[in-house]
């Protein structure tokens, strides 16, 4: 939005939109429940068309349609024709930086109520989900098979974009065996296994989340230097291996729960093994002020699972307590704002 007051652009104009940013979040995420996107990827649609299509009340999509425009994702071509843009093409399903999957999870009824709920968690520390839902995030993606699978490919198509940064980033040709643990369906470890052909691979997930790593390995070509594990981490993680990649998994849990896992990892790994965790590491000090993305996921944890993101302090003593010592952290690993935290078992 360009508003200003007098050519200025005024503190309270930033406040309001800020304010109505539930306006612009919602409009996004219905815009892709209805495939509007994806059926605007062939050209402009009269809004009879897309209504026609997508079962929907002609005057309503309009007025829709009109906010979409407003946001910059679609534009109108002619009096109730619109086209997609530039800025609405990653909400296409088969744009190679998709954010489509990302799109349908975060504001859906779970997100939507959660964040509904952020002062009862900033007030108590609870996650918001816990008292809306009345059991945890992960036993509720147990529970509603649907909203287990939305999540998996939200992470999978998240996973996807940084799968080869990391792959190429990291050096993984000096280790035998990678065990990624809480490797959902298997995208990045099939990316680091398709960039290191001398490389096996292990994937530990619970049932619900491995569904579909026999899949995903089988299409990158990897199945036979890699085996899927249904397990529980908080329980064992599997012998054999020399590495141990935990992505986007330690910051889902408060600390008590990090320490058992990690110390899982430790009863697992040989002497001389790497322990790497790929996180984003909150930065200290004045003027080192985390990304939208840090505090955005940072709440998200808050509200979810009760989690959080981490300092390199943070880290330290975290891994300090699992018998572990931290002993390098690399530059962020575009496009996430991840690192990769490497460890020795001390
Ligand atoms: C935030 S996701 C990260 C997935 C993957 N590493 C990635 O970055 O795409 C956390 C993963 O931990 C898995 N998980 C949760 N509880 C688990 C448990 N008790 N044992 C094994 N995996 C678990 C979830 O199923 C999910 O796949």
């Amino acid at each position: 939005m360009t508003d200003t007051e007098g050519g200025a652009r005024t503190s309270s104009m930033t406040l309001f939109e800020m304010l109505t940013g539930h306006m612009a979040a919602q409009t996004v995420h219905v815009a892709a429940e209805l495939n509007l996107p994806d059926k605007l990827a062939a050209g402009a649609r009269t809004v009879a068309e897309l209504a026609e299509q997508t079962g929907t009340h002609p005057p309503s999509l309009l007025r829709l349609l009109r906010a979409m425009t407003s946001l910059g994702l679609t534009a109108e071509t002619a009096e109730g024709e619109y086209e997609l843009t530039e800025l609405g093409s990653p909400l296409r399903a088969d744009a190679p930086d998709s954010l489509r999957s990302f799109a349908l999870l975060n504001l859906r009824e779970e997100g939507w109520r959660s964040w509904g709920e952020l002062l009862h968690s900033v007030r108590t520390g609870d996650p918001a989900f816990h008292k809306v839902y009345g059991m945890k995030v992960f036993e509720y993606t147990a529970a509603h098979p649907a909203v287990g699978e939305a999540f998996n490919e939200a992470m999978a198509e998240n996973t996807r974009r940084a799968a080869r940064a990391v792959a190429v980033e990291y050096d993984f040709s000096r280790f035998g065996t990678l065990v990624d643990v809480g490797g959902n369906d298997g995208t990045l470890l099939a990316g680091v296994l398709a960039a290191h052909p001398g490389l096996k691979g292990i994937l530990l997930d619970t049932p619900t989340g491995c569904e579909g790593a026999e899949a995903t390995l089988t299409a990158a070509g990897v199945a036979g230097r890699c085996q899927a594990v249904a397990g529980d981490f908080f329980t064992a993680v599997p012998g054999g291996g020399d590495a141990y990649l935990l992505k986007a998994v330690i910051h889902d849990w408060d600390d008590e729960h990090c320490v058992r896992i990690l110390r899982s990892v430790r009863a697992a790994i040989p002497p001389g093994g790497t322990l790497l965790l790929v996180e984003p590491v909150i930065p200290t000090g004045p003027g080192r002020a985390p990304t939208v993305r840090m505090v955005t996921s940072d709440l998200n944890m808050l509200l979810y699972t009760g989690g959080k993101e981490r300092t390199d302090e943070e880290f330290r003593a975290l891994l300090g307590k699992a018998s572990f010592e931290l002993t390098d952290i690399s530059e962020p690993i575009r496009p996430l704002d991840s690192r990769v935290l490497t460890a020795r078992p001390v």
